[in-house]
């Protein structure tokens, strides 16, 4: 099974290195002529998880999308959701048949607020058989240095996403399998909305014993929308095991890392940025903020009560005073 990987920012570079680790040829597609000249020349990408060298013999570099979807049996998708319905438009959309499809992305696509197997279903008459998620608490920078990272590959076949699991598994990255494909892609996004929150609170001075029960919160208001959203999408109705790595160990490291672009990105609005300079400044995508009115228009349908993601939304796209916003939650915390 060959695989290629779409995007070249810090998770795909991340894929990459885990697959080539694993001694597997790669195709992977890139931007820019200008970062794959280089990644030939030097053996590393430029401008993400610089420390992470690769044995270029592996890996088949190209700005050709077509061309890497039709070399691949599996494609990773990593590129950041803002950007994903624009990169995929160069594909006929006959391009993905036969294909199974991982995507890495932990987003919505914005606009038509859909999830990534809607949307390739969509496009691509993409079956969700084919269709595989890998989610969980981990960090490109932490694979970079190898260390113990678990990672959930979802599928609506167990056997299907263990395949697809296999590819990714060694000695620092341990692998989880389960059928949740949905569950864990909504889970994803909520908790980069929380993350980006947890910054701004800690962007505003609340401390470590005030961030633990927004978490607590926030994780409550999660498994709220999820009930709520699988009442309105019974096809969707698989167990969602919110204790696991996927759901609730994700939610954590993203609010608690130093790591996250989320919680860095919201830190910044706490602190008094606008939304402009502080994506400016942090020169990398925080998926909570477009996540942030993706869900809340999606909830227009749901109906699931939200006033953490609310918050987040209001402060994010409607100028609402971050503290005021803050003092309004505090009082319905439990
Ligand atoms: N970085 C991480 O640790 C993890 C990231 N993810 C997910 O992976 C996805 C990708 O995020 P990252 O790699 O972190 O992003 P990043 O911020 O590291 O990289 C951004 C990427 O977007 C590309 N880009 C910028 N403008 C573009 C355009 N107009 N069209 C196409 N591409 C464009 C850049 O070239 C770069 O490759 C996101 O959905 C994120 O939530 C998931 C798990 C971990
Ligand atoms: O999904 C992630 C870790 O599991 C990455 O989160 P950030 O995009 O906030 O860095």
């Amino acid at each position: 099974m060959k695989a290629g990987i779409i995007g070249s920012g810090s998770w795909a570079t991340a894929m990459a290195k885990i697959l080539t680790d694993n001694g597997k040829q790669i195709n992977w597609w890139i931007r820019s002529e200008e970062t794959i000249r280089y990644m030939q020349q030097r053996h590393h990408n430029k401008h993400y998880l610089t420390s992470v060298y690769f044995d270029t013999n592996l890996i088949q570099l190209s700005n050709d999308l077509a061309a890497v979807v039709a070399a691949s049996d599996v494609l990773v998708l990593a590129v950041p959701s803002a950007f994903l319905e624009e990169v995929l438009l160069q594909l006929p959309t006959d391009a993905l048949q036969g294909k199974k499809i991982i995507n890495a992305i932990k987003g919505l696509v914005p606009g038509a607020n859909q999830l990534i197997n809607e949307y390739l279903e969509d496009i691509f008459s993409l079956p969700l058989d084919q269709y595989f998620t890998i989610t969980g608490p981990c960090h490109a920078e932490e694979v970079a240095n190898e260390k113990l990272s678990y990672l959930t590959f979802s599928g609506l076949e167990e056997d299907a996403a263990q395949q697809m699991a296999d590819l990714f598994s060694n000695s620092y990255l341990q692998t989880i399998v389960n059928k949740d494909v949905i569950g864990v892609q909504l889970a994803a996004v909520l908790k980069n909305i929380y993350a980006l929150g947890a910054g701004i609170a800690h962007g505003l001075d609340y401390g470590d014993n005030f961030l633990s029960v927004y978490i607590t919160n926030c994780f409550r208001e999660m498994q709220q929308f999820l009930e709520t959203y699988s009442q309105h999408h019974t096809e969707t109705l698989t167990e969602h095991n919110y204790n696991a790595s996927a759901y609730l160990g994700d939610l954590l490291v993203t609010c608690y890392s130093l790591h996250s672009r989320n919680r860095t990105f919201g830190n910044m609005i706490g602190k008094g940025y606008s939304v402009k300079s502080a994506q400016l400044e942090l020169n990398m995508i925080a998926e909570g903020y477009y996540a942030s009115k993706c869900l809340k228009e999606m909830n227009e349908q749901v109906g699931a009560y939200m006033p953490v993601a609310q918050a987040v939304f209001s402060i994010l796209w409607q100028h609402q005073n971050a503290a005021e916003a803050f003092l309004a939650l505090e009082k319905g915390f439990i």
